[in-house]
């Protein structure tokens, strides 16, 4: 099978501090795959190296990249943050269509209609579609936020601590949400957590960076060391 992520002595450093260290792994195709790792371990300057990757642009000068191949066509990229005011006119729906590349062009078409109705269908927000995104809970403007990254069928997704800000039994239905819609579509996925509790259930594979290392497997293998951690800190 061929990988969809090769890393191969990969470092990243910034002002003279090693973040990671020549690290190493690959992920096969159509995975879902958890990063872990504690605060400040490289999690996002991964993924950010990732999507640098398949974009072509400009690495920070800290990064040494050529170490990095990726197989994706198209890849989504769903943020850990975003600034939504209380008064964010559009409708999910409309704020789904935004994730369409469609120029100045106001109308969609059929199959662009198709590919918003499949996403909402999937994230459970087809009967909301016309609700105010600013009027929605935490846990469905998530799920707008995946729909958004779904209509233009990427092949790999990547989520940055989409379940941060939602509670235990919101995030768990959110994790089980995107396992249903990644084994739906064959894509890869890519979901940094802190939150190690559902891995082994859930996931296919873990990735995890500690002391500017990289240790990778399957998720039921995901060492004690890598759950101790996140308990500790989440029973502080
Ligand atoms: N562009 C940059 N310039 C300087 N330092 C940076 C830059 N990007 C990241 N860093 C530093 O690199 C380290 C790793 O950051 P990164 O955001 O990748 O960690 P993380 O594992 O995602 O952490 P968290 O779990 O807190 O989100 C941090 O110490 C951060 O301050």
């Amino acid at each position: 099978m061929v990988n969809q992520v090769e890393v191969k002595d990969f470092t990243a450093a910034f002002s003279g501090r090693t973040i990671l260290d020549h690290i190493s792994f690959s992920i096969p195709q159509s995975q879902f795959t958890v990063i872990v790792g504690e605060n400040g371990a490289g999690k996002t300057t991964l993924i950010k190296a990732i999507i640098q990757t398949v974009l072509g642009a400009k690495r920070p000068v800290g990064e040494k990249a050529k170490a990095i191949r990726v197989a994706s066509k198209y890849l989504a990229y769903v943020p850990q943050f975003r600034d939504l005011g209380s008064d964010y006119p559009l409708t999910i729906h409309a704020f789904v269509a935004l994730g369409l590349n469609r120029g100045l062009r106001p109308w969609l078409n059929k199959k662009e209609r198709a590919a918003i109705d499949l996403a909402l269908d999937q994230v459970d927000l087809a009967d909301l579609a016309d609700q105010r995104l600013a009027a929605a809970s935490g846990g469905q403007k998530q799920r707008a936020y995946i729909a958004q990254a779904l209509v233009q069928n990427p092949d790999l997704l990547i989520l940055d601590e989409p379940t941060a800000a939602l509670d235990a039994g919101h995030s768990l239905a959110l994790v089980k949400k995107v396992r249903a819609l990644q084994e739906q579509r064959q894509i890869g996925v890519l979901w940094i957590s802190h939150d190690t509790s559902w891995i082994k259930d859930y996931a296919d594979r873990y990735l995890w960076l500690h002391d500017g290392q990289a240790e990778s497997g399957l998720a039921q293998d995901l060492p004690d060391q890598a759950i101790h951690h996140h308990q500790e800190v989440t029973n502080v």
